[in-house]
Formats: C-alpha cells, structure tokens, sequence
C-alpha cells in the first residue's frame, strides 16, 4: 500500500451559518472520522460571502476558500439546492434566495408550490444537489457532488429537516424528506451522498488515527453483475477484498484486483485458484467457494479442511445464504451473494474489521449500503491455541 499521510486536525470548519446545516455535517463527520465541525458562528472575521457562481461547485470553491485563507485547518463548504425539471432545473443555484429574500424557506417553498401549480405529477421530477468543497491547509482541493432524485409533492408534509425537505417526495417512496428521521436523512440524503464521497476520497489520501484497524470486505456470487461489485468496492474502501468465487466474468476484469483475493467458483472457468491463504489484519483467512466441500449439505469437510490448514477465518460462498459462526475458535463466513439471496430475503456482503483485544467485528449490508441485521463480534485470539 502506498504510505499515507496523516490526518492531524482534531476539526475542521464548515463555512456556513446554515445550522441545520452544521448539525447534519457533525453527525456525518463524527459518524465518518470522529472530527469535530465548527461552524462559521464560531469563528471571527469572516464577511458575507457573495454566492455569485454558476454551478454549484463553483459557490462551493468560493465559500470555502474565503474562510480558508484566514484559517490555518481544513474547510469545507456546502453549496446545495433544489432543480425541478419542469422549471428548466430552477431554482437550482438560486434556492436559497428563490423569492427573494435569502433564506426564507416558507417563501421559496410557496413560491416553488404557486410554479408548479399546473405540473401533472408525472412531471414534477426533481433532484437535490449537494456540492461539497474541502480546502487542505496546503491549498489542495477536493469537490464533490452528491444528488438525491424525488419529486415535488403538492402540499408540504413534515417537520424535520430544513429548507425544500416538506415539498420534496423521496423516488419510489411516499414520504417527503421532511417526514424522515434525522437519522434517515443522513443515510440517503445528497448531503449525505456527498459526505460518502468526501470521505472516501479522504481515506484515500490520509491515515486516520483508528485506523490500525483493518476493513476487509468479503463478497461472493456475483454471477456476471460487474457492475454491483464495483459499486460495492467502491463504497466499502476496504483495505482489502476476499471475493469467495462464481464472479463470471473475466478474471482481468474484477475490480480492484491488487488488493483482492478471489478463488474460483463451480460457475467460474478462469485461470483462478480453487483456494487461497490470505494472511491480514493478524489473522489467516482460508478462502473457498465451498461447493468441494459439499457445504449447502454441512459443514463437516469444511471444519476439517480449516484445521488443517491452520485457519483462523474461512470464507465461502457458492449457497448464497449467509452464515456466520464460530466452531473452535474459528470463524465461518459466507457473505451471501450480492445479486441473488437463498434462504435470506435481500442480497448481502459482509464487511470483517479487525478491532481491539484480538475480536473481530462482522457486519452485513445489501448491495445498496444497509444494514442487515446478521454478524457480530467475535473474539478468535482468545480462543486460539499458543
Ligand atoms: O437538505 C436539504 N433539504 C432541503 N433544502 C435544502 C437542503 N439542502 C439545501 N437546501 C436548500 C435550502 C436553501 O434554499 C438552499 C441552500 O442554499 P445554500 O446557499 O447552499 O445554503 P445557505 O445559504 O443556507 O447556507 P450557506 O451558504 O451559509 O452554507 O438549498
Ligand atoms: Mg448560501
């Protein structure tokens, strides 16, 4: 792995006088990185920023680089807002100030609610914007953009949130932003899609302090969908990839293949090994499709097998359902496959993290990022043998 830089600030500001805002971006970054985020309130010497830009990223830039200059830690900035298709993507940039006066929510969603008065429903599509600028004390940028697709209800319902949240339904759902959680809001949000992106990119370039510990994504089965296992790989930036096999594609196509290891499944006829030892994170991974092994029937071979090879975890896929246990002190997973669940309701991978004091923590998600209620903590050290 190529050596990192690390994260030294113990916070950062965000250059907004938004406090719902603020609020929003200390849950993403506490839940992201454990920093803290102050906002501009707390800071002297910052004028009003012009938001003159023509996109979004351009305010972004600006906000945040007007309170970089006078401060010696990171910044970052949210420029964000509503387009409405029908209306050409207004009021896009100009959200905040739609009618008129800057910030009066009630206004702009009346005024929003009076333009879309004859907008058939099937028309009233829409899309949250969230540009995200981050300035590093040397000067280097990061932007992203994270979007959430919707439509305008007609009439506001909810309370939480801020701004548009009451007049704008969720896609494929029927609840308005504004009827969501705060928790909720932060899990799909285009604030929190942003965030995803700023701290992926973050990981990519610094070391955060925590981060001994090591994120190993475990995936299995699946079966020529490319495209799910790369955006899987790309979200779980893992410092690893165990994939356990019938991945159906070329093998020179898998995602991340420097920092994989992949065996090959009954469905698979690449030049791939059956199994592999994989040694990470203080551990001995043994890494099989399982069909060898007979393991939709039992797991017997399987235990063997691990024994012999001196494992302390062993990955499997080939059933599709997943499974994980501990038998004598070592773990048994399979992650589920990510396109096609048996014997469980939604598709799954596993994420292992190496913690303190010699456990290990399982967790699993769908393809899209939730959670699913199966994994747990582990402890192997303690069981294992001197
Ligand atoms: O999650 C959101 N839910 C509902 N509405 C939202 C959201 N996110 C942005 N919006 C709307 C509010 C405002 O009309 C405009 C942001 O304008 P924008 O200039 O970026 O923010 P702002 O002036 O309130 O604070 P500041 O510039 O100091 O960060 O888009
Ligand atoms: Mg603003």
């Amino acid at each position: 792995m190529v050596s990192k830089q690390k994260w030294t600030w113990d916070k950062i500001v965000l250059a907004s006088r938004n406090e719902h805002k603020l609020r929003e971006f200390q849950a993403l970054f506490k839940r992201n990185f454990g920093i803290d985020v102050r906002g501009l309130n707390d800071v002297d010497g910052v004028g009003n920023i012009v938001e003159d830009g023509k996109t979004f990223e351009e305010n972004a830039v600006k906000k945040a680089k007007s309170v970089a200059n006078i401060l010696n830690i990171p910044v970052v900035a949210d420029d964000s807002g509503l387009t409405v298709d029908a209306l050409g993507g207004a009021p896009g940039v100009y959200s905040a100030r739609y009618a008129g006066e800057h910030g009066d929510d009630a206004a702009n969603n009346r005024k929003l609610l009076h333009e879309m008065e004859r907008v058939v429903a099937e028309e009233r599509t829409a899309t949250f914007v969230c540009a995200l600028a981050l300035i590093l004390p040397d000067g280097e940028e990061i932007v992203v953009r994270g979007e959430c697709p919707g439509r305008i209800a007609f009439r506001p319902r909810g309370t939480n949130g801020f701004g548009y949240d009451p007049l704008f339904e969720l896609e494929g759902r029927s609840v308005t932003m504004a009827e969501l959680s705060p928790q909720e809001k932060d899990q799909i949000s285009h604030r929190a899609k942003a965030m995803q992106l700023l701290a992926d990119e973050l990981r990519r370039r610094f070391e955060f302090e925590g981060d001994e510990t090591v994120r190993i994504l475990i995936v299995s089965d699946n079966h020529g969908e490319e495209k799910v296992l790369s955006s899987v790989i790309r979200r779980e930036v893992a410092d690893h990839v165990i994939h356990c096999g019938d991945f159906c594609t070329d093998a020179d196509a898998l995602p991340n293949r420097e920092r994989m290891t992949v065996v090959r499944g009954n469905c698979d006829f690449e030049a791939v090994k059956e199994e592999e030892i994989w040694e990470g994170g203080g551990y001995r991974f043994f890494v099989t499709h399982g069909h060898r092994y007979g393991i939709k029937s039992s797991l017997t071979s399987l235990l063997y097998r691990a024994e012999e090879v001196a494992a302390d975890i062993v990955c499997f896929g080939h059933s599709h359902t997943p499974y994980c246990s501990a038998h004598g002190g070592c773990l048994f997973v399979n992650p589920g496959s990510v396109v096609q669940p048996r014997g469980y309701t939604v598709p799954t991978y596993a994420v292992l993290e190496t913690g303190d004091e010699g456990g290990v923590d399982i967790t699993y998600y769908t393809p899209g990022g939730e959670l699913v209620p199966l994994g747990g903590t582990y402890s192997l050290k303690a069981k294992k043998p001197e």
